[in-house]
């Protein structure tokens, strides 16, 4: 069976707190040394001189688009735009077209990824059925066929008691719930609410929408105790709410970013440039920093993406009509750099607990997100001196709704190997 020998880089694995030179030694898909490996016959030798061996990189919050929506992403277009990024796993959101909401989708997402054999793949199933948040989908045959959690992105589940239901019921096998905060009845905007979006004359998403809806369920959670997983914080009164619930021991609560909410605000959007529309929206200078010092401190446990692909045509709309979202997961590690890393909030080591370990941990899968000696072979290299343009038109993702393009960036993954299988070098 094949070996792969990587040597001379700097590893970086959180989940034993490693930061040395040295070797890594895959065989069979699996991490066989790590450290000091001596000399050993490999099928392949890389150099990593100058580069950083990570577990590979790991995002619980990415949008394909199959089914339905294939001309913006599939699960192999994805995937390869996953390992073109440094992530070698990705859990994939529900509001496909049907939703992922019953057994048969969930195996077509493992049956598709598998195809792609590109990326690790795992589905999230919907909390309700055709995320309609009426009643709850079939979560627990989901769950055995290997939903690795639950959500309705796209919308929150608004009616409490559909939500304390799908809590407690989620309890009994310890399943994840990821909500999406957003209470409709203060929705229905096209940016945030405040002076900008009052300037320009567009309706407004405000902070509240997101607040209440987190602080209705650590409420309704509290007695109940089911793993809780807030998706793309974006406000400092939701920073706050998680800080105290945490501090009030509600330890089975966990809170994701987007790097748009670390580096953007709401005045990107005078340019009415649909690239800036997504939910939640870009938020103030104010709120950017406190979901800083929310990463800082832990309150935030990991770094997403987001990643929604949309059509051209789509974006291209006015700022009202447009859809919500936009692409990430080709550029997440450089501008998670920029946000984190340049400016010395955080250090390398913390930095991919959050993209690696940390994902692992909150959708427990105990061999990724490691080095450790068995664990899977999932390894990113990273050039982090690596001075680069993000091009939008050279992304592998079918689709161009990003941002970013054309920002000067530093950092970059250089291989992406996936159960010892190099699926992704950068050409160079
Ligand atoms: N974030 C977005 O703006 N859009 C997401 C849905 C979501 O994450 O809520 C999408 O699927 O396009
Ligand atoms: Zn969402
Ligand atoms: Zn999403």
């Amino acid at each position: 069976m094949p070996t792969l020998l990587i040597q001379n880089g700097t590893i970086l694995d959180p989940s034993q707190n490693l930061e040395r030179k040295g070797d890594l030694l895959l065989r069979d898909g699996k991490v066989e040394a790590v450290g000091d490996v001596g000399a050993v016959n490999a099928d392949r030798v890389i150099d990593a001189t100058g580069l950083y061996v990570t577990p590979g990189l790991i995002d619980i919050h990415v949008h394909f688009r199959e089914p339905g929506d294939e001309e913006e992403e599939t699960i192999a277009s994805g995937s390869a735009a996953s390992v073109a990024g440094g992530f070698t796993t990705v859990c994939c959101m529900p509001n496909t077209k049907p939703a992922l909401d019953n057994e048969a989708q969930i195996e077509f997402v493992f049956r598709e990824s598998k195809k792609a054999n590109l990326a690790n793949v795992y589905p999230i199933g919907a909390i309700t059925k055709g995320r309609e948040g009426k009643e709850l989908a079939e979560i627990g045959t989901m769950h055995e066929r290997g939903a690795i959690a639950f959500s309705d992105d796209g919308v929150g589940v608004a009616d409490a008691s559909v939500m304390r239901k799908a809590l407690q019921y989620c309890k009994m096998f310890d399943a994840l719930i990821m909500q999406h905060c957003e209470e409709p009845s203060l929705s229905g905007g096209a940016m945030h609410a405040g002076l900008v979006s009052m300037t320009l004359g567009l309706p407004g998403i405000p902070a509240e929408a997101e607040q209440l809806m987190i602080g209705r369920d650590l409420l309704l959670d509290r007695t109940i105790g089911c793993r809780y997983h807030v998706q793309h914080i974006s406000t400092a009164g939701s920073v706050e709410l998680i800080r105290r619930a945490k501090r009030d021991k509600q330890h089975y609560v966990t809170a994701e970013v987007a790097p748009h909410h670390l580096l953007l605000t709401d005045e990107d959007c005078r340019t009415y440039d649909t690239n800036y529309k997504m939910n939640p929206p870009l938020r103030t200078a104010e709120d950017v920093a406190a979901c800083i010092r929310g990463v800082v401190d832990g309150t935030i446990n990991i770094l997403a993406t987001d990643h929604a692909p949309h059509l051209a045509e789509e974006k291209e709309l006015e700022f009202t009509r447009a859809p919500f979202g936009i692409i990430g997961i080709e550029c997440a590690l450089p501008l998670y750099i920029k946000a984190l890393i340049e400016p010395g909030h955080i250090g390398w080591l913390k930095m991919v607990d959050m993209m690696s370990t940390g994902h692992a941990r909150i959708v427990r899968l105990p061999n990724k997100g490691t080095l450790k000696v068995g664990a899977d072979a999932d390894v990113t290299l990273i050039d982090p001196n690596l001075k680069w343009k993000i091009d939008a038109e050279q992304f592998v993702s079918k689709s161009r709704n990003c941002p970013f393009h054309g920002w000067d960036v530093t950092g970059r993954a250089v291989a992406t190997i996936v159960a010892g299988d190099v699926k992704w070098e950068l050409k160079r």
